[in-house]
């Protein structure tokens, strides 16, 4: 058996802070897996451990299978957890570990059977007559998870249960889950911060900021679509580039996007999408540019929908497969605040190296992470005047200066300082308000459409 769970404007309150969950209002489908996706602090343990029943719901209601469940104990929601730290218990084997929900659901029953075959799904039948504390990271979660499916619950509560484990094996054990679940069926919620397993697990992915929901849908169509630049900078690598610009749409005249020292003109006939973006005119907004968006090229070479920008190279990362190029275009960098805040508890979960803001968006960060509804987009550092000989600065980078990044093949060796014809491929633009809404492509609901 397998259950739909409905949560329906929940929110949650720790004493006198702010709500650690924002009204959310989600429906995960009976057999669906379903990935709450945000940075540390953001709610997303909380919201598991709501719907596990081991944390009280402040307000909203919590249905399973339509019926109300706020108050069912924790027991009768015949769900299994699987924790980061693995919580097995250290003095049992690992086969009274798996068949321990056995016991304590049926202790006549003959464990035996099924603790082998939850071990031959898993591959660790050769451990089975160890201790835990014998066993590696990735065996130990195997064996976590064996506890979890022995008793074949109707949910799956996982929380972060890769982030102890080692980057080449999590990936493999990432498939492994993919393949369980969807071979048992059974509703799965998984939380991670990590946007790359939440890609490539989640039938769906919600992504959660500062309590509140911002946008849940298709992996494909977060990253294609996103409804704000928290949700745009949060998913995808490298990191969408993301850049202050301004709508210049003077009547009579072509409309472009002015970034800074350069602009980007919008082909006429202007798209629908382009066409809308007057109403932005004279405003401040963010442009953002995957690293796929661009392509080192001369002006010759622009195809259909591609138009031509200069840039300075700022660094090199070379990566193998390919080299990530990071190019100056003389533009301010749009800092998104909360991306990645960190652990209240000071904790070294789960740490990854990447730009922070300064300590302006830092400070701006803490006060618009409560904020409920679409998130603030706040400027970087004071704007220099473009100089495209200026020698490239670390501490710019470091503070998300207004580079682009582009992928190039491994093979093309460009120097610090060079100077590159780039060419941008207008289908991948996107266009944010001031307040972080994606105005381009439009949504659904400027164009008049049914959302
Ligand atoms: N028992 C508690 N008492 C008070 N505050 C709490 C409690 N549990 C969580 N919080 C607070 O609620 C907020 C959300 O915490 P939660 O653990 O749900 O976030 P998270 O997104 O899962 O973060 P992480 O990925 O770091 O675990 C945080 O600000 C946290 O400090």
């Amino acid at each position: 058996m397998t259950r739909a769970i409905s949560l329906h404007n929940v929110s949650k309150r720790y004493g006198r802070a702010p709500r650690a969950v924002d009204r959310l209002t989600l429906d995960i489908e009976a057999g669906e897996f379903l990935v709450l996706l945000g940075p540390s602090g953001c709610g997303k343990s909380t919201v598991l451990r709501m719907i596990a029943g081991l944390e009280a719901i402040t307000d909203g209601e919590l249905r399973l299978d339509g019926q109300l469940a706020n108050d069912m104990p924790p027991g009768d929601r015949d769900m299994a957890m699987v924790f980061q730290n693995f919580a097995l218990y250290p003095n049992m084997t690992n086969r009274d570990n798996i068949g321990f929900p056995l016991l304590v659901e049926n202790p006549r029953e003959d464990r035996g059977p099924r603790v082998d075959a939850t071990a031959r799904k898993l591959g660790i039948e050769d451990v089975l007559d160890r201790y835990p504390s014998q066993l590696s990271g990735g065996e130990r979660q195997r064996v976590a998870m064996g506890r979890a499916i022995s008793r074949r619950p109707s949910v799956f509560l996982m929380d972060e249960p890769l982030s102890n484990i080692d980057a080449k094996l999590r990936i493999q054990l990432r498939s492994e889950i993919a393949q369980l679940t969807r071979e048992m069926g059974v509703t799965t919620v998984y939380v991670t911060h990590d946007q790359a397993e939440a890609m490539s697990l989640g039938d769906r992915v919600a992504v959660i900021r500062g309590g509140v929901l911002q946008q849940v849908g298709a992996p494909r169509d977060i990253y294609a679509l996103p409804d704000n630049v928290f949700v745009a900078a949060f998913i995808g690598t490298p990191r969408i580039n993301l850049v202050q610009g301004f709508v210049h749409a003077p009547p009579r005249e072509g409309m472009t996007l002015d970034l800074g020292s350069q602009r980007l003109p919008l082909p006429e006939p202007l798209s629908v999408d382009h066409q809308l973006l007057r109403i932005q005119q004279g405003r401040p907004v963010i442009v953002g540019l995957r690293s796929e968006a661009t392509r080192i090229g001369l002006p010759s070479q622009a195809r259909p929908g591609e138009v031509p920008l200069t840039g300075t190279v700022a660094n090199t990362d070379y990566q193998g497969h390919e080299a990530l190029v990071y190019v100056d275009i003389g533009s301010e960098p749009a800092v998104v605040a909360d991306l990645e805040s960190p652990r209240p508890d000071g904790s070294p979960r789960r740490r990854r190296a990447r730009p922070r803001p300064g300590v302006l968006g830092r400070l701006k960060g803490r006060t618009v992470a409560r904020t409920p509804g679409p998130p603030l987009a706040l400027g970087g550092s004071p704007r220099l005047p473009y100089n495209p000989y200026a020698s490239y600065d670390p501490a710019a980078q470091r503070v998300g200066a207004g580079e682009l990044v582009v992928r190039t093949p491994p093979s093309l060796w460009l120097q610090k300082g060079a100077q590159v014809p780039l060419l941008v491929d207008l289908a991948h633009l996107y266009v944010f308000d001031r307040h972080g809404r994606r105005v381009s492509p439009a949504p659904a609901e400027m164009l008049g459409e049914d959302v």
